[in-house]
């Protein structure tokens, strides 16, 4: 069965769903079946999930919405349940109740790792995975959709189109003069750039980032600020990361989990004056 077809058919049984989240028939707008449906706006929906491990609530009735294209931080104190939340969204995690859509219609709790990776979700872990011996250029080829792969395969070459795009990533990544460096001689930071390089190679539509920026110099904090407001807009990002300065370089809107649940969501100036996310979280 193709992963396609899973995904059509986990979009046909959220049927009820999507006429509850969207009222798609009455706006008249059509979209094909397993197609991402971002009618309203929205990429991401979590309603009310939760999710508990041996009777604790890592996630507890956790409801967050995402913007089509917006830059959102998560932050919050150790054990509030982000990594958990990262989880559901990929379908590590089974939530015990809730619902989590991608776009108005692709039930997330339906899908496997793989289909959810397929359908444009894609994950940074905070270990980069590259592929240490091949160059920053190789690396991406690899990342390479697979049907673009085939396609080289046949074609024992790389067609010009591919060369184009692995180029223009390698520049977003600000690695284009390290192109035939081999992976492994690349500082810290420049291999979590070339790891956010292979997922920008699948062309997913969210973005998920577990503490990027965790051991990078000031510098390379920088600049992956400014790599995450480029990639805004085209994508939508959702960051989990401890480190102040950082979040305030992205500008987004922050939001604050705290014992599996949302404590208060806002830009950061905002948040960082609710008394509430002081005690559990900033004041400390
Ligand atoms: N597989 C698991 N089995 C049991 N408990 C778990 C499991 N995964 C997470 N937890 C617990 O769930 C809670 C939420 O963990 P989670 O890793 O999601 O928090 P976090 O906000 O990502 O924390 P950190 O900032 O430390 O990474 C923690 O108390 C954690 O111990």
């Amino acid at each position: 069965m193709s992963t396609v077809t899973d995904v059509e058919r986990a979009a046909m049984e959220s049927e009820d769903q999507r006429e509850n989240w969207s009222g798609n028939a009455s706006t008249g707008h059509v979209v094909e079946p397993g197609a991402l449906d971002l009618s309203h706006n929205v990429i991401l929906y979590l309603e009310d999930i939760t999710v508990s491990f041996d009777g604790f609530r890592a996630l507890n009735r956790l409801s967050l919405a995402i913007d089509v294209g917006e830059l959102r931080c998560i932050i919050g104190p150790n054990g509030a349940g982000k990594t958990t939340m990262m989880d559901v969204i990929t379908g590590k995690t089974r939530p015990d109740s809730g619902r989590a859509f991608f776009g108005q219609t692709i039930d997330l709790t339906r899908l496997t790792e793989p289909q959810i990776a397929h359908a444009g979700i894609g994950r940074k872990f905070q270990k980069p995975t590259i592929f240490e011996q091949h160059t920053a250029f190789e690396n991406l080829e690899l990342a390479m959709k697979a049907d673009k792969r085939v396609r080289r395969t046949l074609f024992a070459q790389l067609l010009d189109d591919d060369r184009d795009r692995i180029a223009e990533v390698l520049t977003q990544i600000r690695l284009d003069g390290e192109a035939d460096r081999p992976a492994g001689l690349l500082s810290h930071g420049q291999k979590q750039w070339l790891e956010i390089g292979m997922l920008l190679m699948q062309e997913p539509k969210l973005l998920l980032l577990d503490e990027p920026v965790a051991g990078m110099t000031d510098d390379e904090t920088e600049r992956t600020a400014e790599l995450f407001v480029s990639l805004a807009g085209k994508h939508s990002l959702v960051v989990v990361e401890h480190d102040m300065a950082f979040v305030e370089a992205l500008g987004g809107k922050v939001t604050v989990l705290c014992e599996g649940s949302v404590l208060a969501e806002g830009d950061l100036a905002e948040v960082q004056e609710d008394a509430r996310v002081i005690e559990v979280y900033l004041g400390r």
